[in-house]
């Protein structure tokens, strides 16, 4: 099989990581409902005027909880592909991987109660 030029195969895969990205944000409830989560503490950073710093938490937080919820999704996928029927391991992986979003989400609410709770007070 011929090698690829190198610039055009990373061009390449630029384009299917936005593939995915589009598909996970038009299609993917979880994805969804994060992303306006986001958007509710991207409002209150502007509300209250938030500094840079708690800017790149924030922004660092959401990244973390959207990111590992994609590598949930395609987990969850894989799963249901190799095994579309109920089995017991299955539903331990597809555990794992939601707790993984979990250790995430903590992390994000632990961020957010970090920058918001003292303009609350
Ligand atoms: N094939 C299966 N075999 C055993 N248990 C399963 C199976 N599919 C799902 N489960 C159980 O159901 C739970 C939810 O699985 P599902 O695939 O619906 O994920 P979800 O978190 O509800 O999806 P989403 O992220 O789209 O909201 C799993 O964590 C697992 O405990």
């Amino acid at each position: 099989m011929k090698k690829e030029n190198f610039i055009v195969g990373r061009i390449k895969s630029i384009k299917y990581a936005f593939a995915g990205f589009f598909l996970l944000i038009r299609t993917e409830h979880a994805i969804i409902s994060q992303l306006i989560i986001a958007g509710v503490f991207t409002g209150m950073g502007f509300y209250f005027g938030i500094s840079r710093e708690e800017w790149i938490w924030q922004i660092l937080a959401i990244g973390l909880v959207l990111g590992t919820e994609s590598l949930n999704t395609a987990i969850e996928k894989i799963c249901d592909f190799i095994h579309p029927e109920y089995h017991q391991n299955i539903g331990t992986i597809k555990d794992v991987a939601s707790g993984a979003v979990t250790f995430a989400a903590l992390t994000a609410l632990a961020v957010g109660a970090l920058i918001y709770i003292p303009y609350f007070l």
